[in-house]
């Protein structure tokens, strides 16, 4: 783990302490980093929302939740903060009118979408997610955001993965990332 962390040293050690490393899922090679058991811990999940809600308070007016992790973050995270939730989502499972973005993963491609309808004309959003990794996703949403007429104003994720190049595939981003490997 490397520190520099935007958040407090308690929130790192708390994401760190709760984290599964989990060889080999959901493919070969893969070291999955599970946050089942950090949102499985009451106080922990409660502090880690506060935590992240504190940073950010007043500065935007939405939050938007990347499909599925994210979304279990989001939620709570909105409501702490009093704003609304956007949720942006795999291709084919909302109800349009939707815009939409395919882009490419470490192996294959996938597509986000998101209701432009839910976004406020110049609406700051802060998005939301449990990993950033090559960072195809959260650029998607980033891109989907704008489309609808929002401000993404940064990512905030619970661990990045450095070397899978994310951060400088999000370049121009703000980018917060409590724990990074
Ligand atoms: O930076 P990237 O390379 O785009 O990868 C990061 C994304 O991958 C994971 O989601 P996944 O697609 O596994 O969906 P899930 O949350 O529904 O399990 C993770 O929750 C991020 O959304
Ligand atoms: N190694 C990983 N662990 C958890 N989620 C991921 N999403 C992309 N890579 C991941």
């Amino acid at each position: 783990m490397s520190s520099q962390s935007v958040f407090p040293s308690d929130a790192v050690s708390l994401v760190e302490s709760h984290l599964r490393e989990v060889p080999d899922f959901p493919a070969p090679g893969v070291l999955f980093r599970d946050i089942t058991p950090l949102i499985a811990d009451p106080q922990a999940f409660k502090v880690l929302i506060e935590t992240i809600a504190e940073r950010y308070r007043g500065q935007v007016d939405a939050v938007a939740g990347l499909e599925s992790r994210g979304f279990i973050l989001g939620a709570p995270l909105a409501i702490e903060m009093g704003v609304g939730m956007l949720t942006v989502r795999k291709g084919g499972r909302l109800p349009g009118p939707v815009v939409g973005v395919d882009y490419d993963l470490e192996y294959g491609s996938a597509r986000m979408e998101l209701q432009p309808f839910t976004v406020a004309d110049g609406q700051r959003v802060l998005v939301i997610d449990d990993v950033l990794a090559t960072g195809g996703t959260a650029n998607a949403a980033f891109e989907l955001i704008e489309r609808a007429g929002g401000v993404p104003t940064r990512l905030c994720v619970l661990i990045e993965l450095r070397e899978l190049g994310g951060r400088e595939r999000l370049a121009g981003r703000e980018v917060d990332a409590v724990l990074t490997y």
